[in-house]
């Protein structure tokens, strides 16, 4: 498997350019399954997750002409199945798109329980309820979510648990339905948004999303459409973090500072300089990083996919700082990692505790999940001593070019191939 290995102590410097949103591509490929014409996406990023979606895609007999690095056609005209095996679906968390996509357009999906990032239980009870509520009959065989229906009605449905993957494969099955469908308490993620812009491109009648009541009036055809991604509010806060961790000045491109603001808030919280542009954002750090308390939450709250990134600032910032993790039950399996770099950390359940150092020193470490993997990294960037980190997979199922983006900053990094590696990534 690759490792990168990393020299840290340059502080970045210069520009980077982000990439389309991870969330919201791997939500908007299977929703072009929904269409009766050819879909053209543009700002694709280029990530493990997103060529896994894609070949999900054409094992179900999709149409797929990649124009460039970041654009794809997609002609799903000409479906042959309706099952996504455990082989493929088990790889990322949002193969469970799938359902919502196929049982929209065909009333029917056999699609295995999906994978992801380790953080404990992750349940998909409230995206059955949603199926359910629209009519159809769903059940759980062998690791195999199977859901069909004759036809599916729109109706009012509650979410009991704030989900981001509910709401969308709820607005995937509900845009074809006959009627409206109501869906209360839904999530406001950016990504929501834009798989409804999306939708609505194509002909779907879908409003109120970033709020929590979403309307969906069925329609029967949705057209082709040509349709650019919203650029990645998590990648784009994870080069924040990078630039105030290394003591930089980085000026982030292509970005929607809106999207930003907890995390620009956090940033100037603990004393980092931030200028918003229109489409860019500047961070640069001069002096001492200054404690401060992080709660994670849904949009518009602070990012539970930041709070690894944020932990590592925390983790030489002057003082003692509390990180409550409000999304998932176990998202601090890195604290391990990162104490082994010289972090003083106490983690009980949801809650971690960081007494700040003043200085991580470089040690052999792996990533235990994607944003995980993007915060070792972070301290390894701003750690003395060459650290060699392992398991990045992790990191490429979510960051395009990391290496080579960080590299144009300055930073000392490489990727390092294993013998052996391609063996054990397709076992
Ligand atoms: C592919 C993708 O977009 N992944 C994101 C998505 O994950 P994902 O969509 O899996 O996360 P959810 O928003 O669904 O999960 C939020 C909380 O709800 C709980 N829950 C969820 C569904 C359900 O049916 N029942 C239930 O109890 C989960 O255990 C968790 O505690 O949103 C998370 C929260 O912003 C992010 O960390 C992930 O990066
Ligand atoms: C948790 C994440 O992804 P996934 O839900 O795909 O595991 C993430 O993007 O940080």
């Amino acid at each position: 498997m690759d490792k990168f290995v990393i020299t840290g102590g340059n502080p970045l410097i210069g520009e980077v350019s982000i990439s389309g949103a991870k969330n919201a591509a791997v939500a908007i490929i299977p929703a072009a399954l929904l269409s009766d014409g050819v879909c053209r996406i543009e700002n694709i990023p280029n990530i493990s997750d997103v060529s896994m979606i894609i070949r999900i895609l054409h094992e179900l007999g999709a149409g797929i002409k990649m124009i460039n690095k970041s654009t794809i056609e997609i002609d799903a005209r000409h479906i042959t199945t309706t099952e996504v095996p455990y082989e493929m679906a088990r790889r990322m968390r949002a193969s469970y798109y799938m359902i919502g996509a196929l049982l929209g357009r065909f009333k029917q999906a056999r699609v295995s329980m999906p994978g992801g990032c380790d953080f404990g239980v992750r349940p998909i009870d409230q995206h059955l309820k949603g199926f359910a509520a629209l009519g159809a009959e769903v059940s759980l065989d062998q690791g195999m979510v199977d859901a069909h229906a004759d036809e599916l009605v729109g109706n009012q449905i509650y979410l009991d648990v704030l989900s981001v993957g509910a709401t969308i494969n709820i607005m995937l099955a509900a845009t074809k339905a006959k009627g409206l469908t109501i869906l209360e308490n839904a999530a406001r993620e950016p990504h929501i948004v834009d798989l409804a812009n999306f939708l609505n491109s194509m002909g779907a009648d879908i409003r109120g999303a970033g709020t929590d009541v979403i309307k969906i009036r069925g329609v029967d055809h949705l057209n082709g459409t040509t349709y650019s991604i919203i650029p990645d509010q998590i990648e784009a806060g994870t080069y924040m973090a990078a630039a105030a961790a290394t003591k930089g000045d980085v000026l982030i491109k292509n970005v929607i500072p809106k999207h930003l603001e907890s995390i620009t808030a956090k940033l100037l919280e603990m004393g980092v300089q931030v200028e918003e542009y229109d489409d860019s954002i500047r961070v640069s750090r001069s002096g001492d990083l200054m404690r401060c308390n992080i709660k994670t939450m849904p949009h518009p709250g602070f990012p539970t996919d930041m709070q690894p990134q944020f932990a590592v600032l925390l983790a030489m910032a002057k003082g003692t700082s509390i990180v409550t993790e409000g999304v998932w039950d176990n998202r601090f399996r890195y604290v391990e990692e990162l104490r082994r770099m010289g972090a003083s950390v106490q983690v009980d359940g949801k809650v971690a505790v960081f007494e700040g150092v003043e200085e991580l020193r470089a040690a052999p470490i792996k990533a235990t999940d994607l944003r995980a993997g993007a915060a070792l990294m972070i301290a390894a960037l701003a750690a003395n001593g060459v650290t060699e980190l392992e398991e990045i997979y992790h990191i490429d199922r979510g960051y395009e070019d990391i290496e080579e983006k960080l590299r144009a900053l300055g930073a000392d990094i490489r990727r390092v191939t294993m013998p052996g590696a391609a063996v054990a990534k397709a076992q």
